[in-house]
């Protein structure tokens, strides 16, 4: 049995849903389907979920949301029309959405998660009347009957264990189980979303939890490439990956596969294989439990911007008994968690997301550290980029940073921190935001070229 997810790409308009349709119907052992919300239909077009989430604001700020109710329904309207399904399919989705918006029960959060969630909620039900058009057994599944249980954190959902089990159940439902990915429900009842791009998540706990033989993640590239193709035109495609590579990947900007969905699959040890709905037939990208014996070493070159480090350093900081704790517990004080901290004798950086670092954040962090822990200097470095280069090899490869320093050097990039992650599964870089660029390309040219 195998569980195919289709992300935002691949359900963007009625002609790549009919791909869709195509790719299900080739292969009886696609039992679950998970979808996204319509993505992208070119590089200037709009995400359904971003325009919900810009719905969701405007009615929390009491302004006129009318222009991105259209734009929703407009979509399915049009998906509807050209996929020849039945008009009652649209007037249910608009009431499903009046019906979020009327709704004084929610919280503000919990309204946002809901408006959110129509999207994925939506297609789902498109997607199951479509597939029933092209004379396929299918039915529409709700995250709650399929028992996807998570805590609640509005717009952070985590699985909760007992999900499992229900979704085992799903085994025995006839037909094909077409579910929306991105939510689940909290004990009580109340929907909460995973992270942005959390359909890849929802696919992997269904995966586990039918205990599936492949978990399929369809989307608009043919394999995950050693590089992002942003960066390098026609990079090197990856054949096949460990869970391990992958998480690393895709934690550090490999954004074709979210980096929380991996974990399930990882538990239950299902394989996963990253596919093109324009391209079904080419291999795709396998990630696997263990890699091959001669395989590259490095196979991978990830990279995300948005960092900030904190540096602080004092004289004798490695006999402080407790200095490391304090310091941590200042940011945790002010709800900020950190990416890495690399440290010296006398040193400690602290990598943080920009995204969770308000100034006033960072000023009340900045003085107590000055207050209480009497340090010598303490920095904030703003606009940095992480480039991470991942690779079960690296373990027990010599020469691999050296080959990665003379590449930054040669592409004229001051190179601010670097930390080998204790996995010893990747080498980490930190570099001013402008050179990631040339960097990127460098690093590619000495370890793909
Ligand atoms: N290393 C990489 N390999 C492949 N794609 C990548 C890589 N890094 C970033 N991407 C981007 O990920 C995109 C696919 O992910 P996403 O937009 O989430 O797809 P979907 O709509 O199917 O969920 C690709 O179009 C590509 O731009
Ligand atoms: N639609 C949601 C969830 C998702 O997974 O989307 P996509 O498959 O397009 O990355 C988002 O945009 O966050």
């Amino acid at each position: 049995m195998k569980v195919a997810k289709f992300g935002g790409s691949s359900v963007a308009n009625a002609t790549q849903i009919r791909k869709v349709g195509d790719i299900i119907k080739t292969d009886s052992t696609r039992k679950c389907i998970i979808v996204s919300a319509p993505g992208k239909r070119n590089s200037d077009d709009y995400k359904i979920t971003d325009i919900l989430i810009r719905l969701g604001n405007a009615f929390k700020n009491n302004v006129s949301y009318e222009e991105e109710l259209n734009i929703v329904i407009d979509r399915f309207s049009e998906i509807i029309e050209e996929l020849e399904l039945p008009p009652s399919i649209l007037m249910d989705i608009e009431e499903s959405i009046q019906g979020v918006l009327t709704n004084n029960n929610y919280s503000t959060t919990m309204k946002l998660d809901a408006l959110k969630a129509t999207g994925e909620d939506s297609l789902a039900k498109i997607l199951s009347a479509y597939l029933s058009s092209i004379g396929l057994e299918s039915n529409y599944v709700n995250p709650k009957e399929a028992g996807i249980i998570v805590t609640n954190d509005p717009g952070n959902a985590q699985i909760l264990d007992e999900s499992f089990q229900n979704i085992y159940k799903l085994r025995e439902k006839d037909g094909i189980l077409v579910i929306p990915g991105f939510f689940g429900y909290t004990t009580n009842g109340g929907l909460i979303t995973f992270s942005r791009g959390g359909s890849d998540i929802t696919g992997s706990i269904v995966a586990a939890g039918v205990k599936a033989d492949l978990y399929e993640n369809f989307t608009d590239v043919n394999s995950v490439y050693t590089v992002n193709p942003k960066f390098v035109d026609n990079p090197k495609e990856i054949t096949t990956l460990t869970y391990k590579e992958m998480r690393e990947l895709s934690y550090a900007g490999f954004s074709v596969f979210h980096d929380e969905a991996l974990i399930p699959a990882i538990n239950e040890q299902i394989p996963v294989c990253i596919k093109n709905t324009n391209n079904p037939n080419l291999p795709g990208t396998h990630i696997i439990a263990e890699k091959k014996k001669d395989e590259k070493c490095v196979v991978g070159i990830a990279s995300d911007t948005g960092f900030s480090s904190l540096y602080v350093s004092k004289y004798l900081m490695n006999q402080e008994v407790g200095f490391g704790r304090k310091l941590l517990q200042i940011i945790e004080d002010e709800d900020v968690s950190f990416e890495h901290a690399p440290s010296g004798i006398d040193d400690l950086s602290v990598i943080i997301r920009e995204s969770k670092l308000t100034s006033e954040k960072e000023n009340n962090i900045v003085q107590r550290i000055k207050n209480e822990l009497n340090p010598g200097t303490v920095t904030i470095q703003k606009n940095l980029a992480m480039i991470m280069v991942v690779g079960e090899g690296l373990m027990n490869t010599v020469g691999i940073a050296e080959k990665a320093t003379a590449a930054f050097s040669q592409a004229d990039v001051n190179i601010v921190m670097i930390n080998q992650g204790s996995s010893e599964v990747s080498l980490m870089f930190g570099v001013e935001k402008e050179d990631l660029a040339r960097a990127l390309q460098s690093l590619y040219s000495a370890f793909f070229d």
